[in-house]
């Protein structure tokens, strides 16, 4: 049997964890408070969608929102990893975009009701390139950027983070057993916004690395 590669983590069917409202900025273009303990939520991996293949608006939703986010490849598992341990469990990272049927979320918020539908349909996590660990030496400390049609929507560093990312490892490990393969997207800065069927996204992290997706529209 030949070995598994990291470097195509999306294949290996492991579980996408999501933080939520992670900068000031995006939970107050939101209107939502300032998060005391991270915001948690999942995507199976059945999510994800590479370059080549286009990002589908869901049949129920007329407003998909882009949001651009920095993820965090799993490199090796544990529970209760201490903030000091964490950065050994990280094998490396990659650009992903947390695609949100925000009209779907809106409604599943006013009824209390989980973010499922809104948050964990096929092609809602595109990823680019796994991007080894060296490559970034601080996680809190890049910049991601996302346009769509040439025109830039989001940019934001990492270091506007609320929790940072061994405090999200630690955190997330109390209670979710994190295993290899396994992704954390760390949240979304400020401009999220609609996107539409044909429009090209383009998001990049600073010189290392780029990716484009297409929008369609699912077909029943
Ligand atoms: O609470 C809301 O209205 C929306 C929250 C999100 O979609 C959270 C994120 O996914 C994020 O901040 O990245
Ligand atoms: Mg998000």
């Amino acid at each position: 049997m030949t070995a598994r590669n990291i470097s195509r983590f999306w294949e290996w069917g492991r579980k996408i964890i999501c933080v939520g409202r992670n900068y000031a900025d995006h939970a107050k273009e939101l209107k939502n408070a300032i998060p005391k303990e991270p915001v948690l939520f999942l995507k199976p991996p059945t999510a994800y969608v590479r370059e080549g293949s286009p990002i589908l608006v869901p049949l129920y939703s007329s407003n998909l929102h882009h949001e651009v986010e920095l993820g965090v490849v799993i490199g090796k598992g544990g529970t209760a990893i201490s903030q000091s341990a964490a950065m050994e469990h990280v094998a490396g990272y990659a650009l992903c975009l947390d695609m949100t049927a925000r009209d779907i979320q809106d409604e599943c918020k006013s009824k209390g009701l989980p973010w499922t539908m809104a948050k964990a349909f096929n092609t809602s996590c595109p990823v680019s390139e796994f991007i080894p660990k060296e490559r970034i030496p601080d996680p809190g400390k890049v910049n991601l950027w996302l346009k769509v049609n040439d025109q830039l929507r989001q940019s934001g560093c990492t270091s506007q983070m609320i929790f940072s990312v061994p405090y999200l490892i630690s955190y997330i490990s109390d209670f979710i057993t994190l295993e290899e393969g396994d992704l954390i997207l760390t949240g979304t800065p400020k401009g999220v916004s609609a996107v539409q069927e044909h429009d090209e996204l383009q998001a990049g992290i600073e010189d290392i690395v780029t990716m484009s997706f297409r929008v369609d529209r699912q077909e029943h």
